[in-house]
């Protein structure tokens, strides 16, 4: 399947988020919160950056789906992040885990490997964050937020880390990779230079949950699509911009005003294996 057969579904599952407008809890890091919500925004949905244990009880029953991401994980926060993981599971809501940075120190690949157990339907991270936590690095290396990897490097540890989990992995990168464990898709849409944005990932993260809220029995493919869409926004908002700062606005206001003609002619995503 080429990027033509795929690009009708990219766009229906837009479609979709606008229509829809899923409300999408996240209890993503402290750097990320305004670029996430505003990504959600324009795409249509409705963010919820709801982070107390105290009130996940209440709240997470309503959303339609959760991303969660420890780009900026204390102690203090793990507990809502399991509280809000398990129950989004046991309620049969889609769930995103973003393992941002998780090879910067044991406490977090540990909190991010618990975090596994607890069944997201997509793990998204750079080709480092899904080396590290699917083990296949040789050593726990201290790493940042940015990758040291290109996303292809990754995709060995991403089929495994499909397998060994049941969730759909998404590696972010030059080309975003896509798999299930059996099938591996290449997204090649984005640019370069929305590396150059901090949490642009993250926002990719829940756009991610956003497209999962809408087709829930299509993981793979509403993850191929969240991708797809950024990506082309990306494309376009560099297109207009000066530097990152002006991307980061630009890239919100493409990705709002994306329209049909647009997208159908500008997705590009093969399968690679
Ligand atoms: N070299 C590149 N060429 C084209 N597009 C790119 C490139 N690098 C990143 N992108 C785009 O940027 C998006 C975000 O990917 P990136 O790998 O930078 O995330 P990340 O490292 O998790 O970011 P962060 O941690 O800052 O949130 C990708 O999905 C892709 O669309
Ligand atoms: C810069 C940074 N540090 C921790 S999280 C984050 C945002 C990108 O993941
Ligand atoms: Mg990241």
């Amino acid at each position: 399947m080429e990027s033509k057969e795929w690009s009708s579904g990219v766009w229906t599952q837009l479609t979709a988020v606008r229509r829809q407008s899923p409300l999408v809890q996240c209890i993503t890091n402290l750097v990320s919160m305004d670029l996430v919500a505003n990504t959600l925004l324009s795409a249509g949905a409705s963010p919820a950056m709801v982070h107390s244990v105290a009130e996940v009880p209440d709240f997470t029953p309503h959303i339609h789906a959760l991303c969660v991401n420890v780009g900026t994980l204390t102690p203090d926060w793990l507990p809502s992040m399991k509280a809000a993981a398990e129950l989004a599971a046991q309620l049969g809501k889609p769930w995103v885990l973003d393992p941002a940075a998780v090879s910067c120190s044991g406490f977090r690949l540990k909190a991010c490997l618990e975090l596994v157990e607890l069944k997201p339907s997509v793990i998204k991270g750079n080709g480092s964050e899904i080396i590290a936590l699917s083990g296949s690095a040789s050593q726990c290396q201290a790493k940042g937020a940015d990758s040291s990897h290109e996303s292809t490097e990754a995709i060995e540890a991403a089929k495994s880390l499909a397998l060994s989990s049941g969730a759909v992995v998404a590696v972010s990168g030059a080309v975003d990779i896509v798999t299930d464990g059996k099938r591996v898709i290449g997204v090649h849409n984005g640019t370069k230079m929305m590396q150059k944005i901090t949490a642009t990932g993250c926002s990719l993260a829940g756009l991610v949950a956003a497209f999962l809220a809408v087709d829930p029995l299509q993981p793979l493919e509403a993850t191929v699509s969240a991708m797809s869409v950024f990506g082309i926004a990306g494309e376009l908002g560099e297109e207009l911009a000066n530097g990152p700062a002006s991307l980061r606005m630009h890239l919100i206001d493409s990705l709002y005003g994306l329209d049909e003609t647009t997208v159908l002619s500008r997705v590009r995503i093969t399968r690679l294996g």
